[in-house]
């Protein structure tokens, strides 16, 4: 079980914000929270690899929108941020010394890795701002081959799909309210509390951020591993996007 991290550039406070205002990031916290963060995913017991970081791109520590990778298929994104588009070249890097088949999304599709959730063998990808319809025609041609269902979503006001949800081991899901297309959603009232990654049996992954909803999911019977990644936060980031899980 290999987890893929980034480490953050020095200009992160210079990433992209969308939906949200601006606020001051500071760079050296945010230095610590990714190490603590890699610290929680060697603890949960994941092999955390490097790619190789990439400067000159603020947002390179988001590597989740670079590389979707799939059983043994990593696919290099084309981002819906021209801007961010230069950070696969560490991610093909990386797939590679790892043995896994290259694909790419070609132009004019695009697609952010944050739009893509993988539940089982249903991906379900989210249509909106970063990926387009083209970039998810070209998914679902490279992974109906692995015998994966691709599912289009509507996030709405929301960066990516993973913004608004993603999954529990159960295959329930998190978030703000039922969203259409879903089946088994569990509200919750804070929007940190809608982002967790699975860390392998009953164990997820969850922000500091998300204190009420981390203790309804410790009364379900999980078991949380809570990072503070606040300076994250800022940019719009999540626990998803700082990680890809290579299982
Ligand atoms: N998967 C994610 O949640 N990615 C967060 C990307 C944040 C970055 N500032 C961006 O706007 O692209």
């Amino acid at each position: 079980m290999i987890a893929l991290v980034r480490r953050p550039s020095s200009r992160l406070a210079d990433g992209l914000v969308t939906h949200i205002d601006r606020t001051p990031v500071d760079v050296e916290l945010a230095m610590r929270q990714h190490d603590a963060y890699r610290q929680a995913l060697s603890d949960a017991g994941w092999e955390v690899r490097d790619v190789p970081a990439a400067e000159d791109h603020p947002d390179s520590v988001f590597i989740e929108d670079a590389l979707v990778v799939c059983a043994d298929l990593a696919i290099l994104t084309r981002s819906g941020a021209p801007e961010r588009r230069g950070e696969t070249a560490g991610a093909e890097e990386t797939a590679r010394e790892l043995g896994l088949r290259i694909a790419r999304i070609e132009e004019p599709g695009t697609l952010d890795g944050g739009d893509v959730l993988q539940v089982g063998d249903t991906v379900y990808v989210g249509r909106g701002g970063r990926t387009n319809a083209e970039g998810i025609q070209q998914l679902r041609a490279l992974l109906s081959p692995l015998g994966r269902t691709v599912v289009p979503l509507r996030p709405q006001g929301v960066l990516h799909l993973k913004s608004a949800v993603t999954a529990l081991p159960d295959g329930t899901f998190l978030a703000l309210g039922e969203i259409a297309g879903l089946s088994g959603v569990r509200v919750v009232d804070e929007e940190p509390g809608c982002h967790v990654v699975p860390l392998g049996g009953d164990e997820v992954l969850i922000s500091a951020s998300a204190v009420r909803t981390a203790e309804e999911l410790a009364d379900l019977g999980f078991r949380t591993r809570v990072v503070d990644i606040s300076e994250f936060e800022k940019l719009e980031g999540c626990v998803t996007c700082l990680s890809v899980l290579v299982r």
